[in-house]
C-alpha cells in the first residue's frame, strides 16, 4: 500500500509515527510519504531552518526532544548563546548545537545549489525512517503573519517571530504565504499523490501547515485528481486545539475552533474541495450528521495521539474509512 500524508509539524510527525508503527502489521510492502509544510521556514544567522521537516525528520529518528516538541534529544545551546552575545540571529530562537549540524549541512548544500529536496533526501538518508520525506516545494515559500498594533496599523512579521516570539499574542489579522504564487511542487509530490492508494491529510494546523501545502500551484489540484480517496484527521477537539496555534490562526481567517467547520475550510472533493472522508474525534460525535450532509464519509473515534499504540490505532481509523469510501465509490 502507498500511503501519502500531507503533513506539518508535531501532529504531522506523531501522525507519521502511528502509521509507521500501523503499516508494519498490514502484510504486503507499503510505501509512506509525508508531504511537509515548509512555510514555517526562515533564514536565521545565515541559515536555512526547515523547523517541519527537521521535527518530522527526529521523530521518524527517535532522536526528537519529546518533552520540548521540537529539536533534537539531549541538546546543548553553547553556539546559540554565543550567537545572541554577537547580536546575530533571533535571540528569542533558540538553535541548539546538534541540531545547527543539520542546518549547516542543509545550508551549505543549498549553497551549492542543490534542491532543498536533495538536502532533505541526505539528511533522512542518516537514518531507517521508515518514510520519505518531501518538502512540498523546492522554492522558498514562508509564511508571514499581518497583526494589527495598538494604534490600528498593520505589519506583517514572520510566523516564527509571531509564534515563538510573541506566543501568538499579537492578534493576527491575516497571513501572507510569500513567494507561494511562484512556487511549484517539489520532485515527486504531485507523483506521491497520483500514485497514492490512500491520501491522508494529517491533524496539522490547516491554517499554517496543511494550508500551505495545499497553496502550492499544483498540489490542491494533484489531490482533487487523485484517484485515492483523501481521507483528513481533525486537529480539534471538542472545540480546541490539541496543541499549537490553529485556534488563533482559524480565528484570524474567521473559520470557527471546530471540527466541522475545518471539514468545511477543506471541503468535500464532490463539491470542489478535497476531502472524501473525515475523522472528528468521539467527543465531536453530534457533528457528523452535518458534516455527512456535506458530502463526505465521517466516523467520530479517539483522536488523542497518546503513544504509538494510539497514534497506530488512530492510522487504523483512517484506512478504514479510506476503504469504505473506496468500496462506496
Ligand atoms: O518555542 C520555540 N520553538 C522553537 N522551534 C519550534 C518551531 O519554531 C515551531 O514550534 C514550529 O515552527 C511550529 O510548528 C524551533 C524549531 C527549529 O526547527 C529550530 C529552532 C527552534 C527554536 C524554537 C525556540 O527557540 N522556541
Amino acid at each position: 500500500m502507498r500511503i501519502t500524508v500531507l503533513a506539518g509539524g508535531v501532529g504531522g510527525a506523531r501522525f507519521l509515527l502511528g502509521m509507521r508503527e500501523r503499516l508494519a502489521q498490514e502484510p504486503g510492502e507499503h510505501e509512506l510519504t509525508a508531504v511537509v509544510n515548509t512555510g514555517d521556514d526562515a533564514w536565521v544567522a545565515g541559515l536555512r531552518i526547515t523547523p517541519d521537516l527537521d521535527s518530522i525528520m527526529y521523530a521518524l529518528a527517535g532522536v526528537n526532544d519529546t518533552v520540548r516538541g521540537w529539536g533534537r534529544a539531549g541538546e546543548s545551546e553553547r553556539v546559540s548563546a554565543e550567537l545572541t552575545a554577537w547580536g546575530v540571529g533571533w535571540p528569542w530562537f533558540t538553535l541548539g548545537d546538534l541540531d545547527l549540524g543539520a542546518h549547516i549541512a542543509r545550508t551549505s548544500w543549498l549553497r551549492e545549489g542543490l534542491p532543498l529536496s536533495t538536502a532533505v533526501e541526505r539528511l533522512t538518508a542518516r537514518w531507517p525512517l521508515g518514510a520519505r520525506l518531501l518538502p512540498a516545494t523546492d522554492d522558498e515559500v514562508e509564511t508571514w503573519v499581518r497583526v494589527a498594533d495598538d494604534d490600528g496599523t498593520e505589519r506583517a512579521i514572520h510566523f516564527q517571530e509571531w509564534w515563538v516570539r510573541h506566543r501568538s499574542s499579537l492578534p493576527a489579522v491575516g497571513f501572507e504565504h510569500r513567494g507561494q504564487g511562484s512556487a511549484r511542487p517539489a520532485p515527486g509530490v504531485r507523483e506521491a499523490i497520483a500514485d497514492a492508494d490512500v491520501v491522508v491529510l494529517a491533524p496539522s494546523n490547516p491554517v499554517v501547515s496543511v494550508g500551505p501545502i495545499l497553496g502550492i500551484p499544483g498540489i490542491t489540484e494533484a489531490v482533487r485528481a487523485a484517484s485515492a480517496p483523501v481521507v483528513g484527521v481533525s486537529p480539534i477537539i471538542g472545540g480546541a486545539v490539541v496543541r499549537g496555534m490553529a485556534d488563533a490562526c482559524l480565528a484570524a481567517i474567521g473559520v470557527e475552533t471546530s471540527a466541522d467547520a475545518v471539514a468545511g475550510l477543506y471541503g468535500p472533493r464532490a463539491a470542489g474541495g478535497v476531502l472524501d472522508g473525515w475523522l472528528v474525534d468521539e467527543v465531536d460525535a453530534a457533528l457528523t450528521a452535518g458534516i455527512a450532509a456535506s458530502g463526505m464519509a465521517v466516523r467520530a473515534v479517539p483522536l488523542w495521539m497518546r503513544d504509538p499504540q494510539t497514534s497506530a490505532a488512530l492510522a487504523g481509523e483512517v484506512l478504514a474509512l479510506a476503504r469504505e469510501v473506496r468500496q462506496a465509490g
